[in-house]
């Protein structure tokens, strides 16, 4: 691991895009490289909707889904069953509640903002949570390509099946009002679709690294 940055100066990475893009594979590398910490933020939405599942409730149920979200344990963060595609799904639509992203702005502002800086990836990095961060990079890749690599995690699943809640997810995400998926004007679209998990982080790392060199050169 190399840390170029050292923490002269606080360094903020935003990393967006749609369902298995590979945005949490390359906001960990990032961060390992620079020395940051990094936040999942699905993770976060993951869990209001594990809640909710869990309650016997309706994702769907804005009231509920608002006060999962603001007594949110973060101890649920890690548990395998966020992972399910029943989560995802009921994480997809308790995400479209304003007032459920709003319980959960200033947890993600506050990481984003600690001294020395942070890597987010999420949905909103670039446009909501830190629309000042020195790089944002979205991530994409074509459904096809998302969906096998969703389907190599848990190879029992179908792919058609797969392919379409991804599908199912990607246009609740981007056509909600509220903090819809969206590439932010001032990002650098990186398009994995033929590129192996080596040849992503290189890349990304290196669109980092370029614009670090050129934040220092201004100081
Ligand atoms: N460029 C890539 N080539 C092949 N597989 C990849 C690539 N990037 C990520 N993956 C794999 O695809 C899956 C989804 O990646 P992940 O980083 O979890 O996506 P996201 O955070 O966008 O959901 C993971 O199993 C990951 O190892
Ligand atoms: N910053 C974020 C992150 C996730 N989400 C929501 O949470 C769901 C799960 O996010 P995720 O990042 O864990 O999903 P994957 O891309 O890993 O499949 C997404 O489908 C979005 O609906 C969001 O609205 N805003």
């Amino acid at each position: 691991m190399t840390a170029p940055n050292e923490n002269r100066f606080d360094v903020v990475i935003a990393v967006d895009g749609p369902a298995a893009s590979g945005k949490g594979t390359i906001a960990r590398a990032l961060a390992a490289h620079f020395g940051l910490p990094h936040m999942d933020t699905g993770s976060l939405y993951r869990a209001v909707g594990f809640a909710v599942l869990r309650a016997g409730g309706d994702p769907a149920d804005a009231a509920l889904a608002t006060a999962c979200a603001r007594t949110l344990d973060v101890k649920m963060l890690d548990d395998p069953a966020l992972r399910e595609s029943t989560t995802a799904r009921a994480a997809s639509v308790v995400s479209a509640h304003p007032e459920v992203r709003a319980a959960l702005l200033e947890c993600q502002q506050a990481f984003a903002r600690q001294p020395g800086g942070a890597v987010l990836d999420g949905r909103d990095i670039g446009t909501v949570i830190a629309p000042d961060a020195d790089l944002k990079i979205f991530v994409t890749a074509s459904l096809d390509v998302r969906a096998k690599r969703r389907q190599a995690e848990t190879p029992e699943r179908d792919y058609a099946v797969v392919r379409a809640n991804l599908a199912e997810r990607d246009a609740r995400d981007s056509g909600r009002d509220a903090a819809p998926l969206r590439q932010a004007d001032d990002s650098i679209l990186l398009d994995t679709s033929d590129m192996d998990r080596e040849t992503a982080i290189a890349r990304a790392i290196a669109l980092a690294e370029a614009r670090l060199a050129e934040k220092a050169g201004l100081r």
